[in-house]
């Protein structure tokens, strides 16, 4: 189907993210286009959130999700957070229902600007997560790297939030790890026969965590929403904080929290900001784009 269609760059406390308007069409963005878009600084991204016509009634889209190498992701809480706001901008409307292969996400614009997405239930179960060996406490499974008596990193908690999270528990500020080496090597360890998003955390009080992560398909990313919520959901079933925590997330430019609740019906709300940065057209074919002009500012 040829055409460009609408497209805005847009990011969630620095996560970027391009939202292209996949409306009115039976085609995706496809792998090589954003590929293609990655690769160019002007819109390089960590994922793209395509949306498209609903599938389901009483859904207002389907939210098709790729990271910057092109693979398929199954949740994006940042991302997500940046299509209520493109949306709510466009409709004036403040409540939402989207389906991703995930499943169904309830979302809310908040009178401050701030974005609440219900990001469904948290799984456990290690064939689910997916884990390629059975445990029955996934909470804190046998991995580790580093010298075998005195290991840098070990025993994360695993669980899904739609897509794999590993969170490693540290004592220390995050920053001070070395995630770009430790990350590409558990993104991609045979425990995780779908890789995993690698996310270390820091125990800041009972209701604080401060976080970073190196995400799957993506590597480090300034945000990630989804390993947000699986650390503060990992954090309460640990018992290290209560189910309600702020999170900090280390490496995002604004000192903005995300508020991350496991409410008592099981579902994971994540609620913080998202920002629109610049709009344009792509072709969801080969990643050509232009960028809208901006508006003048007139000197008085
Ligand atoms: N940045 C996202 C998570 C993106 C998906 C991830 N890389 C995956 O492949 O699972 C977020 O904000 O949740």
């Amino acid at each position: 189907m040829a055409g460009q269609v609408e497209f805005a760059r847009m990011n969630g406390l620095g996560n970027k993210i391009l939202v292209v308007d996949m409306r009115g069409r039976t085609d995706k963005v496809t792998p090589e286009a954003a590929i293609a878009l990655a690769a160019d600084p002007a819109t390089e991204f960590d994922q793209i959130m395509a949306i498209h016509d609903p599938k389901a009634q009483g859904t207002d889209a389907w939210i098709d999700i790729l990271n910057c190498d092109g693979t398929k992701a199954q949740a994006c809480g940042n991302g997500t957070r940046c299509v209520v706001q493109a949306l709510a901008a466009e409709t004036g409307r403040k409540t939402f229902t989207f389906q991703t292969v995930a499943g169904i996400l309830n979302a809310q614009e908040h009178e401050d600007g701030t974005i609440s997405v219900d990001m469904g239930k948290p799984v456990f179960a290690w064939d689910k997560i997916p884990l390629s060996e059975e445990f029955f406490d996934t909470s804190r499974i046998e991995l580790q790297i580093g010298p075998i008596d005195a290991p840098i990193l070990h025993s994360p908690s695993a669980m899904s939030m739609g897509n794999p999270h590993a969170i490693f528990w540290v004592d220390k500020d995050p920053m001070t790890f070395d995630l770009e080496r430790f990350g590409p090597m558990l993104e991609n360890h045979p425990m995780f026969p779908e890789k995993a998003n690698i996310t270390l955390a820091q125990v800041t009080s009972d209701r604080s965590l401060r976080t970073r992560t190196w995400e799957r398909g993506a590597g480090l990313t300034l945000a990630c929403g989804s390993a947000a919520c699986a650390a503060g959901v990992s954090a309460a079933r640990t018992g290290r904080t209560g189910r309600k925590v702020t999170i900090d997330v280390a490496s995002a430019p604004s000192r903005q929290p995300l508020v991350i609740e496991w409410r008592e019906n099981d579902h994971v709300v994540m609620t913080g900001p998202a920002e629109w940065e610049w709009s344009g057209k792509v072709d969801p074919e080969t990643g050509a784009f232009s960028r809208d002009a901006e508006p003048e500012v007139k000197a008085n």
